[in-house]
């Protein structure tokens, strides 16, 4: 019987290098023989990014706190179903760019919901899959580098305020402390490289 593979999600703010990561954090894993599947937030099934394009376009009004946190959530059930489950269960290892630690963080820490609320709405939207190990990369001048690379561009979420920015990073530092054993806050300053070392070391004791 093919054993169950591990699921890992990457987050934080804006800008700090998941994407990146979670790319190298794959690569570095299939170099030891770890088959990977990666996949992102909101979104990683068709239906899920059907739901992606209804949160992160248009005006800010367009949803409120609750109506933006069940759409994320049903993204999520979505993507647990289609491409989460189904992966794990060839034991293949998921490497998931955000997953539900995000709606805590942001919706939940910075969008007034309450992070045990926007947990409780999770639940149902998840089951019993929340990730193995969660790594929250750490990077003041991460939302710089994102306007950087975005210009004008920002989505609707990531366009908000500085003050929702710095709620989203205190709501991921309470998220870390809460749970050590699932939740590791990562460094990621310095080169590419440097962070990808600092991701593998985390997983130590998950690897075979
Ligand atoms: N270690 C690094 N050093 C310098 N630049 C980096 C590093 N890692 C990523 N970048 C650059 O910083 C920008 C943001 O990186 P990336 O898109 O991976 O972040 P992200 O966390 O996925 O962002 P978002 O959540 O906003 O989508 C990109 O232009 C990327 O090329
Ligand atoms: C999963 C998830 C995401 N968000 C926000 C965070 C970002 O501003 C965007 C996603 O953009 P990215 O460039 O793909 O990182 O959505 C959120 O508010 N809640 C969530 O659960």
């Amino acid at each position: 019987m093919t054993s169950r593979g591990r699921f890992i999600s990457l987050e934080g703010g804006e800008g700090v290098g998941k994407s990146t990561q979670v790319k190298a954090l794959a690569a570095a894993l299939e170099a030891r023989g770890i088959s990977c599947l990666v996949t992102r937030e909101p979104g990683g099934s068709p239906g899920a990014e059907a739901i992606r394009e209804l949160l992160l376009q248009g005006e800010e009004t367009r949803w409120g706190a609750q109506a933006e946190a069940l759409l994320f959530a049903a993204a999520r059930a979505d993507h647990v179903e289609k491409t989460i489950r189904p992966a794990l269960e060839q034991g293949r290892w998921v490497l998931s760019d955000r997953f539900v630690d995000s709606s805590l963080a942001y919706q939940g820490g910075a969008g007034g919901l309450g992070i045990e609320t926007v947990r409780s709405i999770n639940a149902f939207a998840i089951g019993e899959h929340f990730p193995d190990r969660t790594l929250i990369l750490m990077l003041d001048e991460g939302r710089d580098r994102a306007m950087e690379r975005d210009r004008d561009a920002s989505d609707r979420i990531g366009g908000r305020p500085s003050e929702y920015h710095h709620k989203v990073e205190t709501a991921f530092r309470l998220i870390a402390a809460e749970e050590p054993n699932r939740v590791r806050l990562i460094d990621a300053s310095g080169s590419p490289d440097e962070v990808t070392q600092r991701l593998v070391a985390a997983l130590g004791d998950l690897l075979p």
